[in-house]
């Protein structure tokens, strides 16, 4: 797991090994002690060289262990990665770290423990345990702000943000970066500082910085820790231990470090977050119903992509594809479109320490058809118009080379109608990304019934190398995501009418964790997309038979009360009006609208419903089981092949608090038995609501005696699936 060999006569070359990421676990922490304790002993050795094997330095501490998912004691891990890091400082002989790949979490501790730190150019480094509930325990908070300062410190360990080779050397994380081979460049490094005295090298015993605004500093940063992720507790413990650096000699820093992560280590977020980690990997193995699978059907290679629409889909898209390197074309009439997507390409590239033209050089604009025959894959992103997008892709089918793939970014409509327009429906696939597309790291990939395996390994590998997470899902109207957000967003409208205000429904999921409720994100979305939706569904407008009651649809209830709004003009954000007050057009700050008040009490009393007091547990349990529920009858169709891709949809792509885990990890934490008992209540009292009528899914786990969510996807698998 990590040897020693001795190279140019007087370097010992350590090699940490435990792939695939040289995950630092108990057992390989005690071993590397022991090659590092071996080499200082070997009076042939003046300087030691630490690098990883394969390419990587160091994932970090192994997270299958934190997580309790193997049977090592918490303290035994503790002291035996907190003891290397300590051993390496201490040694007598200067230690060169080489970081090549990535030094993460553990990893990068293991670094600062060395003497000196060399990095390759491709390297990233960073402590993201914060995005795994828990926080650098190996010393980190307290050397790092020793190293690099206090803004920078606060910044990294509360976000989890990593840092390329060359930030990191602005940063003064590392002493040096090279693009030639890393190993060399270390052990020549190491020659020259053979003789270096240790003593300022040794992190622990630097006195911190002291900014003459730390109290302002690490204010700013624990208000930023508490906005960013509301109630989650590893951002505050972050800030706490890094403020310990300024306040506390560094051993007594690392005790409250130490203590500060016992307790995140069981806490149920903690949990969660890891569970999210796993899960977005589990996700990557998809299978279809065939057999063909992520291990036996490999992707096609995208050298060259085409994006039609500029929209606010199609521009993030594009975007995306040239941060990756991938040439695009991108078909757009609109000219305001292409000077927008200009200029993100410009922010991008300058965000990327890029030049501009770097970016602007991988986009070709244009009008004609033919400029994207020579596209590997085509990315469709026009208006979300089944008509429109079937005239195109059979268009496409005719225009573009046999074997281009064909993909659609529509968020709802019937991928298997758009592969039946075609002349190759096996090419055929949805890649749905997430608005902003060239932030969000979602993408959902749509399995037609005729999809072929080549075209969804193409989808997900490509989702990967676009730096997104990529789920499979059935095709099924608005497929795993966006299907499930429908009962959500009902129960919220259901509640308004009832008696509750937006502002009310939106506190309740915001103290949940939500970054944004329900009403504030669909102001944002804009009311009208749903809107159309509905329209298209003859749910809304002129399609509605004649004769429904305004509050009832297919003899179910149904609420209007968006589309009253939107026949109001109040769109939401963009029209500065709709479940709240903006300042005005494209308006930011939502103030709640007394109008809305009046509109909501003219509404009830014109329909006959008397308002009531609705307490936050109503708001959460109606609005989150409803919306889990329908996640029970995903799986249970087989639209997604378990609760991690459901999870990871709602993590990645709806703003669910990681450190809840996702609505199926959520609702599998309250437990199974409490949650059909709520259904049950709730259907009870609403019986012409069929979302909280519990599913089958739901009641089979339940009567099985409630299996742990670890193992409802090798239950699915009897079930009847897609994926
Ligand atoms: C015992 C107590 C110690 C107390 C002190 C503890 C203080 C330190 C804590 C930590 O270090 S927590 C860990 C911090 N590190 C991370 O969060 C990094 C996590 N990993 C990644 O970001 C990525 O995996 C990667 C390293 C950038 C590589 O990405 P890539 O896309 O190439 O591969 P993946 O598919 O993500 O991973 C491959 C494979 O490896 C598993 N894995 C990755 N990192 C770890 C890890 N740190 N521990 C255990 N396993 C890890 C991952 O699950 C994949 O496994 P399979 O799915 O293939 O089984």
């Amino acid at each position: 797991m990590a040897q020693y060999s001795r190279v140019r006569g007087s370097v010992a070359l350590l090699r940490l090994t435990n792939p695939p990421v040289n995950a630092l676990s108990a057992a390989v922490s005690r071993d590397l002690e022991r090659a590092v304790r071996s080499a200082c002993a070997d009076s042939a050795v003046r300087v030691l060289v630490l690098r990883g094997h394969g390419g990587t330095f160091c994932g970090g501490a192994d997270i299958r262990e934190l997580a309790g998912l193997v049977d090592v004691p918490f303290r035994v891990g503790v002291s035996s990665l907190v003891a290397l890091v300590d051993a390496v400082e201490a040694a007598e002989k200067p230690v060169v770290a080489a970081i090549e790949g990535v030094a993460l979490g553990g990893g990068l501790e293991l670094a600062l423990g060395c003497h000196f730190r060399i990095a390759h150019g491709q390297a990233r480094l960073g402590l993201p345990e914060v995005t795994l509930g828990l926080l650098p325990a190996a010393g980190g908070t307290q050397r790092l702000p020793r190293l690099v300062g206090f803004p920078a410190a606060l910044e990294l360990v509360a976000t989890g943000r990593d840092v390329s080779a060359e930030e990191a050397l602005a940063l003064g994380l590392v002493d040096h970066v090279t693009d030639g081979d890393v190993e060399e460049a270390a052990v020549e490094f190491a020659r020259r500082v053979a003789d270096e005295p240790l003593a300022s090298r040794r992190l622990s015993t630097r006195p911190p910085p002291r900014p003459a605004d730390l109290d302002t500093l690490l204010q700013v940063a624990l208000e930023r820790a508490q906005r960013r992720a509301r109630g989650a507790l590893a951002p505050v413990a972050c800030v706490q231990a890094v403020r310990a650096a300024a306040t506390l000699p560094f051993t007594q820093g690392l005790q409250l470090e130490q203590e500060l992560m016992a307790a995140l280590l069981p806490s149920n977020q903690a949990r969660a977050m890891q569970y999210c980690f796993f899960a977005q990997r589990i996700v990557g193995k998809w299978s279809l119903p065939g057999g063909a699978n992520w291990r036996n059907s490999p992707a096609r290679a995208v050298s060259r992509a085409a994006v039609i629409g500029l929209g606010t889909m199609g521009r993030g898209i594009a975007v995306s594809l040239v941060r990756a390197g991938i040439p695009v074309v991108a078909m757009e009439t609109d000219e305001k479109q292409l000077r927008v997507v200009t200029a993100m390409l410009e922010r991008e590239a300058a965000k990327q320490r890029r030049s501009p033209d770097s970016y602007l050089q991988l986009v070709q604009f244009t009008l004609e058809r033919r400029d994207l025959g020579d596209a590997d894959l085509v990315v469709e992103a026009v208006f979300e118009d089944l008509a429109l997008k079937k005239r195109l892709f059979a268009e496409l089918s005719s225009s573009c080379r046999p074997d281009t793939l064909l993909c659609s970014n529509t968020s709802a409509l019937d991928v298997d109608a758009l592969a039946a327009a075609t002349r190759r429906p096996e090419l055929v696939v949805g890649m749905h990304f997430f608005a902003p597309a060239h932030v969000m790291k979602l993408l959902e990939v749509v399995c037609g019934a005729r999809s072929s395996p080549v075209a969804v390994a193409t989808a997900m590998q490509l989702g990967k190398r676009l730096g997104k997470v990529s789920v499979a899902v059935a095709n099924c109207p608005g497929f795993a995501g966006n299907r499930m957000l429908k009962p959500y967003v009902e129960q919220a409208s259901f509640l308004l009418e009832e008696g509750a205000t937006p502002q009310q429904v939106d506190a309740v999921l915001e103290d949940f964790g939500f970054a944004m409720g329900v009403f504030r994100m669909s102001d944002l979305s804009g009311l009208d997309v749903g809107w159309r939706v509905r329209e298209e569904a003859g749910l809304a407008g002129p399609t509605v038979p004649p004769g429904e009651s305004a509050r009832r649809r297919h003899g179910c209830r149904y609420s209007p009360l968006a589309d009253l709004l939107c026949e109001h003009g109040r769109l939401g954000q963009k029209t500065g009006r709709g479940w709240y007050l903006y300042e005005g057009p494209g308006g930011r700050a939502a103030t709640p609208d007394p109008w809305l008040h009046d509109f909501l009490d003219q509404y009830r009393r014109r329909h006959g419903l008397r308002p009531r007091r609705i307490d936050q547990q109503e708001v959460l349990e109606r609005c989150l089981y409803a919306l889990a529920n329908e996640g029970f009858r995903i799986l249970e169709e087989g639209v997604a092949a378990g609760p991690e891709d459901i999870d990871t949809i709602y993590v990645l792509g709806y703003g669910w608090p990681a450190h809840r885990g996702g609505p199926m990890y959520h609702v599998a934490a309250v437990g199974l038995p409490a949650v059909l008992s709520r259904l049950e209540h709730f259907r009870r009292l609403h019986p012409d609501v069929p979302q909280l009528r519990p599913s089958a899914l739901l009641r089979h786990l339940v009567a099985e005696g409630s299996p742990p969510i670890s193992r409802w996807r090798e239950l699915l698998k009897g079930l009847r699936s897609q994926l």
